[in-house]
Formats: structure tokens, sequence, C-alpha cells
């Protein structure tokens, strides 16, 4: 038995393309969608087990990478979002109508400001970064999605892909994250990198 991982993954990578500089994304509305541009492909694109990060109806995980703030533009329908958490770190911002997530967006002092989160899956293009690991993997038996026996099977599956997976993000991003707040609060000093 295999698990619905993620449509964009369930029957294997599709590699992205170097050259692919952006696209556009649409929500589910079948009238007056959102839409948003991107001018960049994504990085650190990443299927997420988190409960916050939006998941297509049966999978369960997120597929979602990062732009540069500044590649991304609401073209369409922008009166039809809201933000889902305003006091999560990173706001994501829905569709009132159906439900899906356009972009989560920083808008605190954190490693990541300047970087909005989307998913490509929302776009008809073609050359989106594959993606690369699999995060907080664990956190799908918080939200029932698999029994905790599971775990190590949807670790396997992920692997099978050639996905790594881990239980946060991934050390690099985990390592940017300790990095930044090293900086902050006096732990490191600029002059030791
Ligand atoms: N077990 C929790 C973990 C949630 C979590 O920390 N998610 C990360 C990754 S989201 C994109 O990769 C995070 O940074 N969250 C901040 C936020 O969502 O605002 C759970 O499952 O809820
Ligand atoms: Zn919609
Ligand atoms: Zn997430």
């Amino acid at each position: 038995m295999s698990f619905n991982l993620h449509p964009l993954i369930n029957n294997g990578l599709k590699k992205g393309t170097d050259s692919f500089s952006g696209g556009s994304l649409h929500c589910h509305c079948k009238s007056s969608p959102v839409t948003v541009s991107l001018s960049s492909n994504v990085a650190h694109n990443h299927a997420c087990g988190c409960s916050k990060c939006w998941k297509p109806s049966g999978a369960i995980f997120s597929i979602v990478g990062v732009v540069p703030r500044s590649s991304l533009s609401v073209t369409s329908n922008a009166n039809k979002l809201h933000i889902v958490d305003e006091k999560a770190v990173i706001q994501r911002h829905a569709c009132k109508d159906c439900g899906v997530h356009m972009f989560g967006r920083i808008e605190t002092e954190h490693a990541f400001y300047g970087l909005d989160f989307v998913h490509v899956e929302l776009s008809d293009q073609k050359g989106w970064q594959e993606p690369q690991f699999a995060a907080f993997v664990s956190s799908v038996i918080e939200q029932g999605l698999i029994a905790p026996e599971q775990a190590d099977k949807v670790r396997s599956q992920l692997k099978g892909l050639g996905l790594e997976t881990y239980d946060a993000l991934s050390p690099g991003l985990m390592d940017a994250i300790a990095t930044f707040v090293a900086k902050k609060n006096g732990a490191l000093r600029e002059s030791k990198l």
C-alpha cells in the first residue's frame, strides 16, 4: 500500500528546468480565480507535513517553495484573499471562496524575511524546481493523517522518491535560522563569520 503523499510526487519527481524563470498561480475557483504572478523559479522547494501548510484534498503533504517577495504580485481578485492565521510566523494569504493558499509572507524579524512561500501545483507551467527534501514528517501524525506506526512507511516512500526526510526543516535551513538567532542574541558576532 502506498500513501497519497501529494499528486506532484506520487508518481515520481519531475525535474525542474534551470532556465525556468517563473509563471503564474491560480486558485481553485472556477469563476473569478485569484491569480499570482511569480517572476522567478522557486527555491528550497519541499514536501511539508506541518499542519499549517496548504495541502490539496487527500494529500498528506504540502509541496511548498520560496520566492523573493519582490518576485510576487497578485494579478487578479486580490479582494478574495484573507490571512488564515494572523499570529503565525508565515502569514498565509488564502482565497476566501476555495480555501487555497496563494502565498505565505513573513512580516516579522526572521531568517526567512523577504521570502514568500508558494505552491507550484497551482501553476499550469512546467519547469518549477522539483522538491528537494521532506520536512516535518512526524507532524502528519499530529493531524491524524497517518497512524504513528505508519510513519516509517511514509519515510520509506519519500526516500524511494529521492527525498531525504526530516522532522523539522532540512539541516541547511535549520542552520540558517539558528545563525540568524545567534546573531540577534549576540551569541555569534559578525566577526566570527
Ligand atoms: N508540528 C508543527 C510544526 C509546524 C512548523 O513549525 N512549520 C514550519 C514549516 S512551514 C514550511 O516549511 C514553520 O516554519 N512554520 C511557521 C508557520 O507556519 O507560521 C505543526 O505541524 O503545526
Ligand atoms: Zn479561490
Ligand atoms: Zn509547513
